[in-house]
């Protein structure tokens, strides 16, 4: 049996455009964002993709991608499943920071360590942040997290140890019984689950940068290891454009 399944990372955000470190703050898709998200339902649909449910986050970027690809690939009744465990990672203190200032102020060296090392956390969302109550007192997370399990910060490490108890209770046992699935989630909750199924190490995970709105399609066997591993839906210099274009993200301007 060969399992698949389809992966996206939401359309550009207005703080992806803006570079500023996003999180679990809830921004809205860019125009550009919502194009790309067209643009992935278009892709999916001319290769002949249908789906039998699809999971996402509690944030509004992922859950417009993923209603505008339904909507392209004639699916908009799908059963959605939403869970705050596919969210980004908690930004921390870093949240509404502009990328290229805070590498000119700590330099590139820190903020890559705070992009992309695996197990250094970035520094906690202080209740003196303007974010604190917003992200803190959104009603979307009550009755499912408790004061004590808020994070305050999040690393790579810390994000997946919140998404893959989802991914093996929730996505696999569906995968499991012949559903197609497709999951629009975030640059660094994906990556969370790439680093599982490709058992990247902590250090070559530091080096994949997800592009926005470009779906990705993995092929399981029996034993959910990757026959194909993360094939993009796009062409070859389009996707090298875009990852690039994240990794620049973090350079002082
Ligand atoms: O919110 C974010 O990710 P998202 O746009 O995938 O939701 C982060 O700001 C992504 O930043 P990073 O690429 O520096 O980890």
């Amino acid at each position: 049996m060969v399992y698949k399944i389809v992966m996206v990372r939401h359309g550009e955000s207005v703080w992806n455009k803006e570079n500023k470190f996003c999180g679990w703050f809830d921004a809205p898709l860019s125009e550009k964002g919502i194009q790309e998200a067209h643009a992935a339902g278009q892709t999916l649909k001319e290769k002949g993709y249908q789906f039998d449910s699809a999971h996402t986050s509690v944030l509004t970027r992922a859950q417009h991608t993923l209603k505008v690809i339904l909507e392209e690939i004639e699916q908009p009744s799908l059963p959605v499943e939403m869970t705050w465990r596919l969210n980004e990672r908690h930004y921390g203190g870093l949240t509404g920071l502009n990328k290229a200032e805070t590498a000119r102020i700590h330099g590139e060296k820190q903020v890559q360590i705070w992009r992309r090392s695996f197990d250094s956390p970035p520094p906690p969302l202080e209740k003196s942040s303007k974010f604190y109550k917003i992200i803190n007192d959104d009603p979307r997370y009550k009755g499912t997290l408790s004061k004590e399990e808020f994070p305050k910060f999040e690393s790579l490490k810390l994000t997946i140890e919140r998404t893959l108890p989802y991914w093996d209770k929730v996505i696999v046992p569906q995968i499991k019984k012949g559903k197609n699935i497709l999951i629009a989630a975030h640059g660094n909750s994906l990556r969370g689950i790439v680093k599982h199924l490709d058992q990247m190490s902590d250090e070559a995970i530091m080096g994949l940068n997800l592009p926005t709105g470009i779906p990705f399609v993995y092929e399981l066997d029996d034993n959910f290891k990757p026959i194909k591993s993360m094939k993009f839906l796009g062409d070859e210099e389009t996707v090298y454009k875009a990852m690039e274009a994240v990794v620049n993200q973090g350079k002082p301007k």
